[in-house]
């Protein structure tokens, strides 16, 4: 596989004082409507990992972030779709501003146990396990 099939992908686990995530329901007619994901999204041309992190929390939440206050803490690696997803979780507990789903349909701030329950994408089953062992 060409390295320009891989699809780069960047996700946050925002950690509130309660130890709970944000997660964000994705919206009708998108691929995988209706499953609850880590908000975030693909890298483009020219961006960073963390800088791509940072402007998607600002475009999916209206968060402002600094990308100081991302940790890389687990990947996921799973063909998606004819291609390969290469998905990069990074965790914060600071940033400022209220989230707001900008396009999700909803928003839930749930514990690492109970997004167990919660229909995820698949790359994201492993990712929720090695949240569990650090909230
Ligand atoms: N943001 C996010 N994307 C995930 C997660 N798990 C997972 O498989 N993905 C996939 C879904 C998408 O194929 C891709 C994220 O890209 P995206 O959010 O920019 O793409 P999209 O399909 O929603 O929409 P578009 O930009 O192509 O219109 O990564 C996750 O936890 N968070």
């Amino acid at each position: 596989m060409d390295a320009s099939d891989m699809l780069l992908v960047v996700a946050a686990a925002l950690i509130d004082d309660s130890g709970r995530v944000l997660l964000q329901q994705r919206p009708p007619g998108k691929p995988m409507a209706g499953l609850w994901e880590f908000p975030g999204g693909k890298i483009e041309h020219g961006e960073s990992p963390e800088s791509a992190l940072a402007r998607e929390l600002h475009e999916e939440l209206g968060l402002t972030l600094s990308v100081k206050d991302l940790s890389p803490i687990a990947f996921a690696s799973e063909p998606l779709a004819g291609r390969h997803l290469l998905l990069l979780l990074y965790v914060a507990r600071t940033w400022q501003g209220e989230p707001v789903a900008h396009h999700a349909t909803e928003l839930r701030w749930v514990t690492p146990v109970e997004m167990r329950g919660m229909p995820m994408p698949p790359a994201d089953v492993p990712l929720v396990a090695a949240l569990v062992g650090m909230v």
